[in-house]
């Protein structure tokens, strides 16, 4: 199984290109299954969990064509299957917004219940009850969600009893070719949202107020085919940010979006670092200065969003003074910090708050990836380390991070890849 090699190598200095957003290319992907024709999509990140997602499509039938810079033409015309089993979307969470598009186009779907994870239990009946309010016939039996649908989904007013980017993505996919007009209130406002909005809108569909908490969707008979560039990884964008902040280094991040940004560069700003942007990029540079520890709680968007909070520890474990992460999003995000305390943090965990007393050097340790951020976390944390610091089970970070340690590298990181 692969490991991460880290050593720290001073400040990092340079300029990197972020990757499409995996967060928005997933229920794009997805989305792609409802069109009628044939779909280009670029700016895809090559990353596991898209490479599981386009398996998937291939699985239901859908023909792919895929490119050297990896767009991928997505032929969603001939598929057959309605079934997405255990074996192929365990690995990975979004695998349950394949729901909304087979239902809503072909009347029936059986996709595995994709279980919890590291970092919570994460149930999905809020997709299942919007469906069953659109008229879906839903049974959750041996790990399936069973759904059914006698003709076409019927537009429903939605109202979420709490803010779900999931659920809400699965539900403007199900009313895009929904009989009538679907109203979703206590909607997500991520951007991710607004790109899968957008992408479905270019397609033909009737979906307003994305980016908004309350979304509508008029349903239409059929979508057409179309190219859709998926938007910039704001999370990967962040935890480069972070690498610099925590190096007392300078960074450029190029092919970004500085608007989705802002609760983050806050808080850089906060922690000391000079923060300019333009229109696709942010500079960020700490003068050769230690950061100074911030106080975060995530929130839904446009609040602190919980897949940054790992690596913010990761930066209050070695800045000047004490800060506190308080995550609301997930019951069981911390679990970095006790990897971290391997590695001589001095961060105590008190209910869903880790205080976090910021020590001038951690030193290198073998540690273990639980989840996607907080492997993230751990190889900023080795990235001021003295020593070595050896991080296992990164195919959690190859499902979030396109060649981290080639990005790293490039900004003058010591990082490598060992089998
Ligand atoms: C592929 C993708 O886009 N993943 C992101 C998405 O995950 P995901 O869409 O799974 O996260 P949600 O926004 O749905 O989860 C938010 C909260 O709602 C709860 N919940 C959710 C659905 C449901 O039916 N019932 C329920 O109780 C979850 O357990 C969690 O506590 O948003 C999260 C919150 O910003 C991010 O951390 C993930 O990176
Ligand atoms: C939690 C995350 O992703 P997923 O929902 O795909 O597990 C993440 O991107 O940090």
């Amino acid at each position: 199984m692969d490991k991460l090699l880290i050593k720290d190598a001073g400040a990092l200095d340079g300029s990197i290109k972020i990757s499409g957003a995996k967060n928005a290319a997933l229920p794009i992907l997805m989305g792609a299954l409802l069109v009628d024709g044939v779909t280009t999509i670029g700016n895809l990140p090559h990353l596991n969990d898209v490479t599981t997602t386009l398996e998937l499509m291939g699985r239901l039938g859908a023909k792919l064509t895929i490119d050297d810079k990896f767009n991928v033409e997505i032929d969603s015309r001939s598929i057959h299957s309605h079934e997405a089993p255990y074996e192929l979307v365990k690995t990975m969470r979004a695998s349950i917004l394949v729901l909304g598009p087979l239902l809503a186009r072909f009347g029936e779907a059986v996709v595995s219940l994709p279980g919890g994870c590291a970092i919570g239990s994460r149930p999905v009946n809020l997709h299942i009850d919007g469906m069953r309010e659109m008229g879906a016939d839903i049974d959750v039996e041996a790990g399936y969600v069973k759904a059914k649908s006698d003709g076409r989904l019927k537009g429903a007013k939605i109202v979420m009893e709490m803010v779900s980017v999931g659920a809400t993505e699965n539900l403007i996919m199900a009313a895009a070719l929904a009989d009538g007009t679907s109203v979703i209130e206590n909607a997500a406002r991520e951007p991710e949202v607004v790109d899968l909005a957008n992408f479905l809108n270019s397609m033909g569909a009737k979906i307003s107020g994305a980016g908004t908490s309350v979304i509508t969707i008029e349903g239409v008979e059929r979508l057409h085919g179309g190219h859709h560039d998926v938007l910039p990884d704001r999370i990967e964008t962040g935890t480069y940010l972070v690498a610099a902040a925590m190096t007392r280094g300078r960074i450029r991040c190029r092919n970004t979006d500085p608007n989705i940004l802002d609760a983050v560069l806050v808080k850089l700003k906060e922690a000391g670092a000079e923060v300019t942007t333009g229109d696709d990029w942010i500079e960020l540079d700490m003068h050769g200065k230690r950061p100074k520890a911030v106080n975060i709680k995530t929130a839904p968007y446009p609040g602190f969003p919980t897949d940054m909070q790992a690596q913010f520890c990761a930066m209050n474990a070695v800045a000047e003074g004490t800060g506190t992460i308080t995550e609301t999003i997930f019951e069981n995000r911390f679990m970095h910090v006790l990897e971290m305390q391997r590695m001589g943090a001095d961060i105590a965990i008190e209910g869903n708050t880790a205080i976090c007393r910021g020590v001038e050097h951690l030193s290198g340790a073998q540690v273990m990836a639980t989840d996607l951020r907080a492997s993230a976390s751990l190889v900023l944390a080795g990235l001021c380390a003295d020593g070595e610091t050896l991080v296992d089970r990164i195919y959690h970070i190859d499902r979030g991070y396109e060649t981290i340690e080639e990005k790293l590298q490039n900004l003058g990181a010591s990082i490598k890849r060992i089998g």
